[in-house]
């Protein structure tokens, strides 16, 4: 194991059941999450992006449940085996919001209306780093201001619902970030911001990481967001890693027709109107009736019968890795 690695996902499968139906939603997901690195998880939809990220931090809907595979992460104290953990046992109610923090794309899932933004800082801190109320509430103070938000002392003492939607955000990553986590889990965190306050947070989170050498697991639907801000990143389609690898590399030379539709489906900026740009035709299949073999053949250019298998992982080089019969020839095409 090279000791990068902070956290590991190994095949993870986790399926929903409902009405005695069963939907694969990952099915069979492997990637690892490097120390002050970011990760970044791409894809349409429906993919599994946050059932992935709810399987790392154990917060899975009733309906579903971690079938197979491995999540481990790598701390001080040793190897943690995520998934053998209690849900709400004491250690993982340890390692979440802990070691491991998650920010969602809606703070108010994580913030309290009825608290102040302060004492919901303070309540982590004082549960997970022992200090009492006097050093949690300087701490508070000091991370709203760390964050960028103006008058801390004062504002420390509001509730959020006299916050905007961007400093919002600020203060839950400042509740996600008051105990120093090794790892970031970030869910579409700027989805619901305007552009300018999106790449306000994105710094705010990339000076973190370099700070606390924080590892960051971001989820996004945006390509721009990833070549923007990711070391390395993973492409997901209906449960699957379809592509991973260093993010330079995967957008230089993407092997899997569905990472280069993805591409081709974004609009570059400083190019003006007249892109080609070409949506992705078709649409995802009925998670419960899936295809088999390749689950992107119906969408796909270049099906051929061996995609009614489905295809192994394959190395491009070094860390490159696609899961498509036909990656030769899509590379080949791309240049
Ligand atoms: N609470 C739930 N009950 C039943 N099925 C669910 C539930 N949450 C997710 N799923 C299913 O799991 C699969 C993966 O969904 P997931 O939310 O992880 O996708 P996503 O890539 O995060 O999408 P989005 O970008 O829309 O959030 C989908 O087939 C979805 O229908």
């Amino acid at each position: 194991m090279e000791n990068d690695v902070v956290l590991r996902v190994k095949d993870l499968k986790t399926f929903f059941y409902t009405n005695e139906r069963c939907n694969k939603a990952i099915n069979g997901v492997s990637f690892e999450v490097k120390k002050g690195k970011t990760l970044s998880i791409v894809g349409e939809s429906g993919c599994g992006k946050s059932v992935t990220a709810s399987s790392i931090m154990q917060l899975l809907p009733d309906l579903s449940r971690i079938e197979e595979g491995e999540i481990t992460y790598f701390g001080e104290q040793g190897e943690v085996r995520i998934d053998k953990l209690k849900k709400n046992g004491k250690d993982m109610r340890k390692l979440r919001g802990g070691d491991i923090a998650m920010i969602f794309q809606d703070p108010m899932t994580a913030l309290n209306p009825v608290y102040t933004i302060g004492f919901q800082i303070r309540e982590n801190l004082q549960n997970h780093m022992k200090m009492n109320k006097k050093q949690a509430h300087k701490r508070a103070v000091e991370l709203l201001s760390l964050m960028g938000i103006p008058n801390p002392e004062q504002r420390v003492n509001e509730y959020p619902h006299q916050f905007s939607g961007g400093m919002r955000q600020r203060a839950m990553i400042a509740m996600a970030m008051s105990c120093n986590p090794k790892v970031l889990i970030a869910d579409e965190p700027t989805t619901a911001l305007d552009v300018t306050i999106q790449a306000q947070i994105f710094e705010l989170m990339m000076k973190l990481k370099e700070e606390f050498n924080t590892a960051i697991l971001l989820i996004t639907h945006d390509m721009g967001v990833v070549n923007e801000v990711s070391d390395d990143m993973a492409v997901m389609y209906m449960g699957n890693m379809v592509e991973s690898g260093g993010t330079k590399e995967v957008l230089k030379n993407p092997c899997h027709p569905y990472t280069k539709a993805l591409l081709e489906s974004i609009p570059i900026l400083g190019k003006g109107r007249n892109q080609n740009l070409e949506p992705i035709k078709g649409s995802t299949p009925d998670p419960y009736q899936r295809p088999v073999g390749c689950q992107f053949k119906d969408r796909c250019n270049y099906r051929s019968e061996k995609c009614e298998e489905m295809p192994p992982e394959e190395i491009v080089q070094g860390e490159h890795m696609v899961r498509c019969w036909h990656w030769k020839e899509v590379l080949e095409d791309g240049k």
